[in-house]
């Protein structure tokens, strides 16, 4: 049943309320030797928060209105519609915009403690820089937004930047390219801090420099769009070799900047914490050969170690400094005390294993970049056995060990942090009818393992506090489009975006208890 308008909402809580009561109550009369230990969020502490996550360029749409200037992901997609798999954008996308207060009722119900979404950097200032202006409907909104989400008990989790750098710093100075992107992003994150951080007390600095530095500067398959002539990519500039590393270091500086500025001038009087949002799959050797060994542990630094070796050490990890040589920026020594331990949570995104399998680099190439540089061949099957189901999604498999490893891993080797998983889910592809796509039983079986598997690193004592599914609905999935569902909620795009509560979605409400 479709998700509209208050009234038609009011009639379909108080149907599924009931139906989901027959459904807990049938199940009760099941023979006692039938039930197993009840798997619900009582086996984790009550104040572990279970969420879904969102981003504004992939939801909001109204990509020019009330005041908003572009970003780079408008313009991306505006001129560049063949990287996107069925050409689409996210001009209108679901229209989070203008129907938020109706879906976030939906959030309410289905028994979320908490939402995640990010803030758009051109909504708040439009041409990026302070000096430019504010732009006040910005404020306005994510103050709106903000509200609702409080006033039905749910906790917002802001994530400051979700790859929409705006436009006019792009053409000001290209970006996170630019170490002068430090003084606008502090500019921007401190009006955030000062209109919202009344109500926001989990902040997000960045989601995901790995995808943004691989995707925007060595592949060019996502905004901005650059690489190396070599990569084929049709790409107008950039350095596949050197650019991903310039862009991931300035990310971390701007990061350190941002939380320096919070703890010192705003967590006092707020009591929030701030942190940043990683993304790493897990890493298994291809075989026992102490070469493919040696080339998961290097994976695992080029994924993971990139970004949490500085931010926990100070520095990048030895393997890459060995490998990336003069490529790498260095930090300067007061750099390295602004990075390390700047962070009061750290948000991990999982999606997947892979496997890992040493692989020399081409001698003598000038055809060198971020994915060569790690030596490493990635695979998702080995010797015919695939690392996980398969999905919808031809790079994702479920792999739920994978997600309890990689927890472990960071607990041994980055000083046991405290771990909100902020995002983890699966897509499908080829749904074409709504009923199809609320029928989602693999989702439902992939969030019933991963959700085991982070109990079961929970109890080996991983600091992990909360859990967020990608995503809250079906929505604008970069290169893939709305060709890729990776919903809890349905959008039915072919008729007035009418939301859809999917059969994940009903399962994680009766998971919390609601
Ligand atoms: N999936 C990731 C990172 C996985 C990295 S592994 C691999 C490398 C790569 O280029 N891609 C494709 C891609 C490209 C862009 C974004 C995400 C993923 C990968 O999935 N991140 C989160 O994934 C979510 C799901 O991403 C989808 O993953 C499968 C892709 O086919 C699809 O294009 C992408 O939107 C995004 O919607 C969130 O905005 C983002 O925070």
């Amino acid at each position: 049943m479709a998700f509209q308008g208050s009234l038609l909402l009011g009639l379909f809580l108080l149907l599924t309320n009931v139906l989901v009561l027959i459904e807990v109550s049938l199940a009760a009369n099941v023979p006692s030797h039938e039930i197993t230990l009840p798997f619900n969020r009582t086996i984790f502490p009550s104040e572990f928060i279970f969420g879904a996550s969102s981003s504004t360029y992939q939801y909001e749409g109204a990509w020019n209105e009330d005041g908003k200037g572009p970003s780079i992901c408008d313009t991306f997609t505006h001129t560049h519609p063949e990287k996107i798999l069925d050409h689409s954008n996210g001009d209108v996308a679901l229209d989070f915009y203008h129907r938020y207060k109706d879906d976030l009722k939906l959030a309410k119900f289905e028994g979320l403690d908490a939402f995640r979404f990010s803030i758009s950097w051109t909504r708040i200032l439009p041409h990026g820089k302070l000096s430019k202006g504010i732009n006040q409907a910005g404020i306005d909104h994510y103050n709106s937004l903000i509200n609702e989400i409080v006033a039905l008990g749910i906790k917002p989790l802001a994530t400051l930047f979700h790859w929409d750098v705006p436009q006019a710093l792009e053409d000001d100075y290209l970006g996170f390219l630019s170490p002068k992107i430090v003084e606008d992003f502090l500019d921007f994150v401190e009006i955030c801090f000062k209109f919202f951080g009344d109500r926001v007390k989990l902040w997000s600095t960045m989601n995901e420099p790995w995808i943004f530095s691989v995707t925007g500067y060595d592949s060019g398959t996502l905004a901005p769009g650059r690489c190396s002539v070599w990569r084929n990519n049709n790409c107008s500039a950039g350095n596949s070799a050197t650019e991903p590393y310039t862009v991931s270091h300035n990310i971390l500086l701007a990061h350190a900047a941002a939380a320096k500025l919070y703890r010192q001038k705003y967590k006092p009087t707020q009591k929030g914490e701030i942190g940043i949002i990683l993304v790493s799959h897990w890493f298994e050797p291809f075989s026992n050969k102490p070469e493919d060994i040696r080339a998961s542990r290097r994976a695992l630094d080029f994924m993971l170690g990139w970004l949490l070796h500085p931010l926990t050490y100070g520095d990048y990890p030895i393997i890459m400094k060995g490998l990336v040589g003069k490529r790498l920026p260095k930090f300067t020594p007061k750099e390295s005390e602004l990075v390390k331990g700047s962070f009061d949570f750290l948000g991990m995104n999982y999606y997947t294993s892979n496997f890992a399998a040493h692989l020399s680099s081409p001698l003598n190439t000038a055809n060198v970049s971020f994915t060569t540089d790690n030596q490493v061949n990635q695979t998702t099957s080995r010797n015919g056995q695939l690392v996980g189901d398969p999905t919808g999604v031809s790079i994702f498999f479920v792999a739920p060990r994978g997600l309890y490893k990689l927890l472990l891993y960071i607990k041994k080797h980055y000083k046991n942090p405290k771990i909100y998983i902020t995002e983890c889910g699966m897509g499908e592809s080829n749904i074409t009818k709504v009923e199809e796509g609320v029928n989602d039983i693999q989702r439902v079986d992939f969030y019933k393992r991963h959700i085991k598997a982070l109990y079961e690193a929970f109890k080996e004592g991983v600091n992990v506090h909360g859990f967020f599914a990608w995503s809250f609905f079906d929505n604008f999935e970069w290169g893939s489009g709305y060709t890729q569902k990776f919903g809890i909620n349905f959008i039915d795009y072919k008729n007035n975006l009418k939301r859809y509560p999917k059969k994940s979605a009903l399962w994680m409400k009766r998971f919390l208890l609601k």
